[in-house]
C-alpha cells in the first residue's frame, strides 16, 4: 500500500501551477501523474494545497552539544519541520566542535536518535574553530561530515585556507565560509558601519571586512581546483566579486538569508538585540544587489543562519548580546508575502532558491518532485494568514526581528521520506 496524495497543485518548473498526483511507496515517490488509482492507496487530499519539494537549508545552527539551553537536534528540528524544511545543514559551532571521528560519530547518534528530518553535521576546517591545525578531512567525511566550515569565525590565514582547500579538492569536498577578516573589525562592532550605527553612536562592521575575505577565498579556491561555498552575504562587493569569479570560471557558490533580502539597517527600529547578527544588516543598496543576485543565479541560494540564543543572552543589550537570529519557521511566509506576493519575484524563483537549487549545489539527491527520489515534501498553504509571534515557535529561540509581521504562505504539513514530521491538522482534511 502507497500514500497517494490527491488533488495537489504543483508548480512546473517555469512558474504555472498544475494539478497532479503524487503517489508514494516506502518512503520514496513512485509516480508523478494527472490522476492515478485510489486502488489500495492510503488518501491524501490536499484539496489544491500547493505541493512542493522539502525545503533545504544548508545553514543551521542546532547548538547541540554545550548549548542546549538555546536549541537542540531534537527542538531545532521540529522548528525546521514546522518551517517546511526536510533536510538541514548543522554548523560545527558548538562545544565542543565536531572536529575528530569521536565527535562526529556521537553527533550523528543524537541526530539519530533526536532528529525530525535529516541533518547533514558540517565538521570544522579547523580544530576548535580555532584556525591554527587543520582537522583529519577523509576521517570526518567517513565518519558522516557533510562539508567543512569554520562558521562563526572566518579563517584568518590565507596559507590554512588554502591548505584546507588543496585538501578539500583532494577529498572531493566543499569548503563553506563565513568570511570575516578580523583585522578589519572594530573593537565592539554590533551593527553595520553606517547610518544606524553612526546615530546610535555604535561602533560598526564595515562592509570590506567581508568583501575582502570572499576576495581572497575565489582566488584561492582557483588556485587549488576547489569546491568553494559563501556563507551569507550580505554586501553589494561581495556580490561583484562572486559575480567576476563565476565569469572567470572559479567553482564558487553562495547563499543569501532571509533576513538580509527583506531587512536593511535602516529598519532596526532602536537598540534591539534581534536586529542583531552577524553579518549585520547592511544598507538598502546592498539588500538590493542581494535580491538582484540571487535573480540572477549570481547568489545560488537561500539559507537561514538560524542562530537561536536564549533570551537573558539577548536581553543584555544591543552591544553585549550575541549575534544571531532564528530564521526556520518564518523564512516562506516572509518571502512569499515580501517577495513574490509584492511582484518582486516568481514564486517558482523563491522555491528553486529554497529547495532544487541548494541540492544541485551541493550534489543532494533531494529538492525535486520526481519518481524515484525521497519523498521530502512540503505542502503550503498559499492564502492561510498569520501574524508572525515568537511566543509559538517550535524552536527555543524567540530571537526574531519578524515578530508581528502578517504573512500569507504557511506550510501546514512536511513529509520525511514519505511519513508526516509536522502536520497543521487545523488546516487540513486529510
Ligand atoms: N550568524 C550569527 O549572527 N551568529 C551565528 C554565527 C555565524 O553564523 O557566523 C551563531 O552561531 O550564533
Ligand atoms: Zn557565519
Ligand atoms: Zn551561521
Amino acid at each position: 500500500m502507497g500514500q497517494l496524495l490527491k488533488n495537489a497543485k504543483m508548480l512546473d518548473g517555469k512558474n504555472n501551477l498544475i494539478q497532479k498526483d503524487v503517489l508514494i511507496e516506502n518512503g520514496v515517490i513512485r509516480e508523478v501523474y494527472e490522476q492515478i488509482s485510489e486502488e489500495g492507496h492510503e488518501i491524501w487530499d490536499l484539496e489544491g494545497l500547493l505541493l512542493v519539494p522539502g525545503f533545504i537549508d544548508l545553514h543551521v545552527h542546532l547548538r547541540e552539544p554545550g548549548g542546549e539551553h538555546k536549541e537542540t537536534i531534537e527542538s531545532g528540528t521540529k522548528a525546521a519541520v514546522k518551517g517546511g524544511y526536510t533536510t538541514i545543514a548543522a554548523m560545527p559551532n558548538t562545544r565542543p566542535v565536531p572536529d575528530n571521528k569521536a565527535m562526529m560519530d556521537a553527533l550523528m547518534d543524537r541526530i539519530e536518535k533526536t532528529a525530525h528530518c535529516r541533518v547533514l553535521p558540517y565538521a570544522s576546517i579547523t580544530e576548535r574553530q580555532a584556525g591554527k591545525s587543520m582537522t583529519d578531512f577523509s576521517e570526518l567525511l567517513r565518519a558522516g561530515a557533510f562539508a567543512f566550515t569554520d562558521d562563526g569565525v572566518g579563517v584568518q590565514s590565507a596559507g590554512m585556507m588554502l591548505a584546507a582547500m588543496k585538501e578539500a579538492n583532494k577529498c572531493n569536498t566543499v569548503i563553506v565560509a563565513h568570511c570575516e577578516d578580523n583585522t578589519l573589525l572594530p573593537k565592539g562592532g554590533a551593527v553595520h558601519e553606517g547610518m544606524f550605527a553612526q546615530k546610535e553612536n555604535i561602533p560598526g562592521i564595515p562592509s570590506v571586512s567581508e568583501s575582502v575575505h570572499v576576495a581572497r577565498d575565489v582566488l584561492l579556491a582557483e588556485a587549488a581546483d576547489a569546491r568553494y561555498h559563501v556563507c551569507h552575504v550580505s554586501t553589494k562587493e561581495t556580490v561583484r566579486v562572486i559575480a567576476d569569479a563565476k565569469r572567470a570560471g572559479i567553482k564558487v557558490t553562495a547563499e543569501v538569508t532571509p533576513h538580509h533580502l527583506l531587512l536593511s539597517d535602516s529598519d532596526i527600529p532602536g537598540q534591539d538585540s534581534n536586529f542583531k547578527m552577524n553579518p549585520p544588516l547592511r544598507g538598502t543598496e546592498d539588500k538590493e544587489a542581494l535580491l538582484e543576485a540571487l535573480k540572477e543565479g549570481v547568489i545560488d541560494f537561500i539559507a537561514t543562519d538560524h542562530a537561536p540564543h536564549h533570551e537573558d543572552e539577548k536581553a543584555q543589550g544591543m552591544e553585549l548580546a550575541p549575534f544571531g537570529i532564528v530564521g526556520l519557521e518564518t523564512s516562506f511566509p516572509l518571502l512569499y508575502t515580501n517577495l513574490v506576493l509584492k511582484g518582486k519575484w516568481t514564486l517558482q524563483g523563491l522555491m528553486d532558491a529554497m529547495t532544487r537549487k541548494p541540492a544541485e549545489a551541493f550534489s543532494l539527491p533531494y529538492g525535486k518532485i520526481e519518481p524515484g527520489l525521497a519523498a521530502d515534501l512540503c505542502v503550503i498553504d498559499l492564502n492561510r494568514k498569520e501574524i508572525i509571534d515568537s511566543k509559538g515557535f517550535a524552536s527555543k529561540g524567540k530571537n526574531t526581528p519578524f515578530n508581528g509581521w502578517e504573512c500569507s504562505g504557511w506550510p501546514v504539513a512536511t513529509i520525511v521520506g514519505g511519513k508526516i514530521a509536522y502536520k497543521k491538522e487545523e488546516a487540513l482534511i486529510w
